[in-house]
């Protein structure tokens, strides 16, 4: 199978609605199902009147909106639905017996090319398979909340996922208007880990007396949480000097011990004499011109979020 242009989701939740509104809209058809009789009906009514107000706001097309109405459907056959459909969206609520039981019924009605896939917020994938006869065809499809609005989506294969099958799932996404990344099948896949581990250090902060859940807020957002709006942490780091970034680890290590050791891989290439985009190299390995043309680009686009983030602070008001 090569193009995924017929979906069927398991579970017609706030999630299921939400990613059967982006799939639909870019003219995927989509299929809700659900356990309990009429919800994938009434979802699907709600999900048309939030794209009503979606629309309205200027936050998708005319087009968009209809292109919505004619591929988004409900049903209440699930094996009919399921046995027509190239992927299979499992979107239950997070817990594990019930997932592995709604992906052996899922299983037992999907066509042999079909993929299956699970939004499952933080049950590892390669878990989640033991449930399969044909765990190859499995993968996870890590949508965030709320799915029309946020562009990332983690593709999580599992250590039999076939791997082949991950480029029709990314060129869906991809035409869908979002930003997925392939990521391993790891606690926490990426978004979780490093989301929890900051929350982490920031309470500990708070416990420690060091600055108020308000302050800590307003540092965030107006630092480094304003550049991570538009790059991630190795492209910062790579702007900002990896030698740097090893020398702050040194003090930080001293006051609060092995949790901010500096990672091997970062004094590996600081002693080796990449400091990043200033030395040429860094993770990203940018050629001098591609560093050049970042840099550009991200003043241009600060300048740009710096004004959008005081309109929307004077609309809040
Ligand atoms: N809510 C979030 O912010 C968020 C974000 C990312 C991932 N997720 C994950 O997405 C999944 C769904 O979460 P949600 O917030 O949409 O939950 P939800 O409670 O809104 O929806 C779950 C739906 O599954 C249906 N369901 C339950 N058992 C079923 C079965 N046997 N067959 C068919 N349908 C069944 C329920 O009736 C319900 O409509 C979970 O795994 C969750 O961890 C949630």
């Amino acid at each position: 199978m090569s193009e995924i242009t017929r979906v069927a989701i398991v579970g017609a939740g706030y999630m299921g609605g939400g990613i059967a509104q982006v799939l639909a809209q870019s003219g995927v058809a989509c299929v809700l199902l659900d356990a309990v009789a009429g919800r994938a009906q009434t979802r699907r009514d709600e999900v048309l009147a939030e794209a009503d107000s979606h629309l309205a706001r200027g936050f998708i097309t005319a087009v968009e909106r209809e292109t919505l109405t004619a591929n988004l459907s409900a049903s209440e056959d699930l094996p009919g639905t399921v046995g027509s459909a190239d992927l299979i969206m499992e979107v239950v609520f997070e817990e594990i017996s019930l997932k592995h039981e709604v992906l052996r019924t899922i299983e037992k009605h999907a066509r042999p090319d079909a993929i299956i896939g699970s939004n499952t917020s933080a049950i590892p994938i390669g878990e989640l398979a033991e449930a399969l006869e044909k765990p190859e065809r499995f993968a996870g499809i890590h949508w965030f909340n709320p799915a029309p609005l946020l562009p990332g989506v983690e593709v999580i294969a599992h250590a039999t996922t076939d791997r082949s099958l991950l480029s029709g799932i990314v060129t869906m996404l991809e035409n869908a208007g979002k930003e997925p990344a392939i990521v391993a099948d790891t606690p926490g896949f990426v978004c979780n880990r490093l989301q929890f581990a900051l929350y982490k250090e920031a309470v500990q902060m708070v416990q420690d007396g060091a600055a108020t859940p308000e302050e800590i807020d307003t540092v965030v957002r107006a630092s480094f949480g304003f550049r991570l709006a538009l790059y991630g942490p190795f492209a910062v780091g790579d702007m900002a000097g990896l030698d740097v970034y090893a020398n702050s680890y040194v003090s930080l290590e001293r006051a609060f011990g092995e949790r901010f050791t500096v990672p091997a891989m970062l004094k590996e290439r600081v002693d080796s004499g990449d400091l990043g985009i200033k030395t040429g190299g860094g993770f990203l390995g940018l050629e001098a011109d591609e560093a050049r043309r970042m840099i550009e680009a991200r003043d241009n686009a600060y300048a740009q979020l710096l004004k959008l983030r005081r309109q929307l602070r004077e609309e809040s008001r």
